[in-house]
């Protein structure tokens, strides 16, 4: 490997205890809001079909436009409690909340722009609002902060003139201050999750940015950043010219997932996730496929199969108001979690092999095993094999752990679970499965001769 000043500062999975709490928290709650959800993907009646939240990029919104729509901000429905409400009842354990996007606009009354909340007919801190109802919720607040800020004069996507780099001394400092700022006025936050970090300009800051990232997390002991803030020496983000993991989790996993524990690379990760197909912010005709609930609990599992943290996207609209199709997945997930949550919370990898009615997790704590069934065999004949000298003694319900199903050993070191849902069902179940270590006797079974 090669010699490294900025390449990761740390190698394996953080043990410490602000680190095992994020690793087990499963469900997070993304939350994407700000000036460009009062267009909400429209402009002068014009449909965008990009990304809400990037509506300024686009030749059909004049920027003059979208620079003054922060004059008209004034979300009279905001209700910060009812939003942690509603995240708890889901069941998140975790929110990101934007506390600034690319525009550059802030959520928050910060002291080195003019282009906040405070400036806008709402005049009121939101980010602070956000942190202490969802802080009083119970549930741990993480600020999303884009290092992209195109409302800064000393902003550049490259440097390429001296003047340039002059101006993006000034616009590294304001990055650094609003920080500072953030982390000082909310200190309660348990972690940065950056993003905007892809510009040639900020791949070029190793050297600042690791001295950056070494003072926030001295400001606050544990803090937790992912893999999408800092370059090092060579400008690579995510993973260093060695292949090490840059940050504390891998933050690459954005609308996609993982299949494989191989293609987690032994990481801990996050998968955020949109509802429509790529819409963040508020957009008020989304387009395509919207994710149903029961796609998004297979997500959701499916990454606490695979030791991750999967983050569902709201994006409220430019009122306060969270829409009426994430209220929906909200109350439906949340209602799934109720019953269901012990194969989630404090869950992660089981190395047993794979099958197809589901997914295997396993508590960390207490051992506990679980597997969530989606596709129900025709057979009712569910396969689990087990590894070497481990025998199934019991599978059973979890929402009835006192009914034992019925148990068939068919091979050395597999069986079927005998079930199927008396009645249809329309949502995935959890089956409990506890096992022993024995030898199993080989009695009729004998390995193939090849
Ligand atoms: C160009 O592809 C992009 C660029 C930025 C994003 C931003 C979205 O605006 C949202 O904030 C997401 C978390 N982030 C990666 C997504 C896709």
């Amino acid at each position: 490997s090669v010699k490294l000043e900025h390449g990761a500062h740390r190698l394996g999975k953080r043990t410490d205890k602000p680190m095992q709490a994020w690793r087990n928290y499963g469900l997070g709650q993304f939350i994407h809001w700000g000036v460009y959800a009062i267009p909400g993907g429209h402009w002068e009646g014009q449909y965008y079909p990009g990304a809400a939240e990037w509506i300024r990029s686009w030749k059909g919104m004049p920027k003059d436009a979208y620079d003054n729509l922060y004059k008209q901000f004034n979300p009279k429905k905001f209700n910060a409690k009812a939003w942690a409400k509603q995240a708890g009842d889901m069941g998140a354990k975790y929110v990101i909340i934007t506390t600034k996007h690319h525009d550059g606009f802030c959520l928050w009354p910060s002291k080195y722009t003019d282009y906040t909340v405070a400036n806008s007919p709402y005049k009121k801190d939101i980010i602070g609002q956000l942190v202490e109802a969802y802080d009083a919720e119970g549930i741990d607040v993480y600020l999303y902060f884009s290092i992209i800020d195109w409302n800064h004069p000393g902003y550049r996507s490259t440097l390429k003139s001296e003047q340039d780099r002059k101006e993006y001394e000034e616009f590294k400092k304001f990055t650094r201050n609003q920080l500072v700022e953030l982390l000082t006025l909310y200190p309660s936050t348990k972690g940065l999750w950056f993003d905007g970090s892809w510009d040639k300009a900020w791949t070029e800051q190793a050297e600042f940015a690791d001295a950056l990232g070494k003072e926030l997390r001295e400001m606050i002991p544990g803090l937790i950043i992912g893999s999408r803030f800092r370059p090092d020496d060579n400008g690579n983000r995510h993973f260093d010219t060695n292949g090490d993991l840059i940050g504390d989790y891998e933050q690459g996993w954005e609308r996609k997932m993982p299949n494989t524990i191989e293609d987690t690379n032994g990481n801990d990760w996050d998968c955020v996730m949109t509802v429509p197909e790529n819409q963040w912010g508020y957009h008020s005709d989304w387009k395509g496929h919207v994710k149903t609930t029961n796609e998004l609990i297979e997500m959701l599992v499916k990454a606490a199969s695979l030791d991750g943290n999967f983050v569902l996207n709201f994006g409220p609209d430019g009122q306060g108001n969270i829409r009426s199709e994430e209220t929906r997945l909200a109350a439906e997930i949340g209602e799934w979690m109720k019953e269901n949550n012990e194969a989630v919370y404090g869950c992660g990898y089981l190395d047993w092999e794979k099958q197809d009615w589901g997914y295997y997790t396993v508590n960390r704590e207490t051992g506990k095993k679980y597997m969530t069934v989606f596709n129900i065999p025709v057979s009712g004949a569910l396969r689990v094999k087990v590894p070497g000298k481990t025998k199934l003694n019991k599978a059973y319900l979890l929402n009835d752990p006192g009914a034992s199903l019925e148990l068939e050993e068919i091979h050395r070191n597999e069986y079927f679970i005998h079930y199927k849902p008396a009645s249809a069902t329309d949502r995935p179940f959890v089956i409990g499965v506890e096992t022993t270590d024995a030898k199993i006797e080989d009695g009729h079974y004998q390995k193939a001769k090849t």
